[in-house]
């Protein structure tokens, strides 16, 4: 098996009293595409928020690009390396949030510029082309100049899309991106997904409820359950014909198999 660019290795996490992972195992291959479902509560956007150092962990191993994510300190805590090194990870990863996460101060092409310029050190004129052609991409060209407030879900969300896109990452996290959004939005923002998917430039990591756009998109489906992948397979194989007890009662409730 190739090295994958993303691996959890046996990886405990807490929140005080309440466990989260007590030795998690994944992998994602390069180019993958990967949905993860499960019920609420079971630890799926923590996975995404530890890979993105939001969220710190408490044993274990994480490799992102063949590079480890954190370090174990002599007391046992576990730290990103050093900024530089934290930098160099996060210019990896690129997170597209369930609440859009945009600075409601800022216009649209200003939101997308924002990081590129502060973190990457690009020049305003630099950011700005990308930004321009990101929002071509994302079909929001004649928002340039908008402020968030006067968008709906569906382009705010776009406009996390083309945000995350603007730190030229090559894995991207994708943290229920429609679950705030009108039923008649969702589709506006999975077709970018869609088309994105298409190019297979990206490693994808998915959170989502949408389990037909998993099914349609992924090429491997992730059931996940109490901090533990419960099963996986090919969609094909995890929505017609699931093996587990548990995977079986998930879709029977969502999808009324
Ligand atoms: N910062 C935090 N402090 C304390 N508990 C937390 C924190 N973040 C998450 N939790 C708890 O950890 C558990 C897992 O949460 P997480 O958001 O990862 O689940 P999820 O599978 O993504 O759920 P959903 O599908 O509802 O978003 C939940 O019980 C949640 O309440």
């Amino acid at each position: 098996m190739s090295q994958p660019i993303i691996e959890f290795k046996n990886v405990q996490k807490k929140f005080g009293d309440t466990t989260i992972f007590d030795g998690f195992n994944f992998r994602v291959e390069e180019n993958e595409i990967v949905s993860i479902i499960g019920p609420s509560g079971s630890g799926k956007s923590t996975l995404l928020r530890i890979l993105m150092t939001l969220e710190g962990i408490d044993g274990g191993y994480i490799n992102v690009g063949g590079e480890s994510l954190w370090h174990m300190l002599w007391n046992g805590a576990y730290v990103p390396a050093s900024n530089k090194h934290l930098h160099k990870m996060r210019d990896q990863l690129g997170m597209v949030f369930q609440h859009f996460n945009l600075f409601p101060h800022m216009t649209v092409k200003r939101n997308i510029t924002e990081a590129p310029m502060r973190v990457k050190g690009l020049s305003r004129q630099e950011a700005e082309k990308s930004a321009e052609e990101l929002l071509e991409l994302v079909g929001l060209s004649d928002k340039a100049d908008s402020y968030p407030n006067d968008l709906s879900g569906g382009q705010k969300q776009r406009v996390g899309i083309a945000r995350a896109l603007a730190m030229r990452p090559s894995i991207l996290l994708l943290d229920e991106i429609t679950s705030a959004l009108d039923p008649e939005l969702v589709d506006e923002v999975l077709d970018v997904i869609r088309n994105l998917a298409k190019e297979q430039s990206f490693t994808m990591l998915l959170v989502t409820h949408e389990m037909y756009f998993a099914r349609e998109i992924s090429d491997r489906v992730c059931f996940f359950d109490n901090g533990n992948i419960v099963e996986e397979g090919k969609p094909e194989a995890i929505f017609t014909d699931p093996k587990e007890t548990r995977t079986k009662a998930f879709l029977n409730a969502y999808l009324g198999q």
